[in-house]
């Protein structure tokens, strides 16, 4: 199978999943959100880690926003910040230090880039649809696969159950998950 065929599957996938999220509102969103972040913080990676990548949520994404500030007392939290093709790193100091982010407007932290990138023990990633081989796909622009090649942290997929599905599409660059939480 060539790369042109594993990129359609993929848009068809991003269109069919987008689309189930259309039948959720911000209140369900919550309440389908907890649990999950419930069995994350159960896992004994997250336990032990003192630096964390996470990330703030999008309108479609596992809420993760309420976690992000919980957890920045307890822990070190990193999130990423659009850098053009590539993704900054920077430590969260609380949501009054968030600002639009370029691109997408995701919020993100002001602040100088935070480069000890060996020192994040776990990364928290979202993604379009998994699998159950750990596969992930995002959102497209290969943001999290490239910066995934310089980092040794343990990987955690985010995603709601119905974005599990027995397949995806991978091509040579896709980075495979430790585990997902569903
Ligand atoms: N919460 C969150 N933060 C994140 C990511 C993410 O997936 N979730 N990223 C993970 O990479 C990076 C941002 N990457 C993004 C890539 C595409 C789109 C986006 O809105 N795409 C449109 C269609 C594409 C387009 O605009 O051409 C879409 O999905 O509808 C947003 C963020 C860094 N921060
Ligand atoms: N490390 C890389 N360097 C250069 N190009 C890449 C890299 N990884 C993926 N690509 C290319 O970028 C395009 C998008 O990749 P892909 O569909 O895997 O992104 P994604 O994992 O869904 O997105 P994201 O990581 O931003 O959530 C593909 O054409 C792919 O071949």
């Amino acid at each position: 199978m060539n790369t042109t065929n594993i990129d359609d599957q993929k848009r068809k996938i991003r269109k069919e999943i987008k689309l189930m999220k259309q039948d959720y509102s911000l209140k369900q969103r919550k309440e389908m959100s907890a649990p999950i972040l419930e069995k994350l913080e159960e896992l004994p990676e997250f336990k032990e880690a003192k630096t964390v990548m996470l990330y703030w949520s999008m309108s479609d994404e596992v809420f993760s926003h309420d976690f992000v500030c919980k957890w920045a007392s307890k822990k070190k939290v990193i999130l990423p910040c659009v850098k053009g093709q590539t993704l900054d790193l920077k430590v969260f100091k609380g949501v009054e230090h968030l600002v639009e982010g370029e691109n997408y407007g995701i919020p993100e932290p002001d602040g100088p880039v935070f480069m000890d990138e060996d020192e994040i023990d776990l990364i928290l990633i979202p993604g379009v649809a998994f699998d159950k081989e750990n596969n992930r796909m995002g959102r497209g622009k290969a943001y999290y696969d490239r910066l995934l090649q310089s980092l040794s942290a343990f990987k955690v997929g985010i995603c709601f159950d119905f974005q599990v599905l027995d397949h995806v599409p991978i091509d040579e660059h896709d980075i495979k998950m430790n585990c997902i939480v569903y």
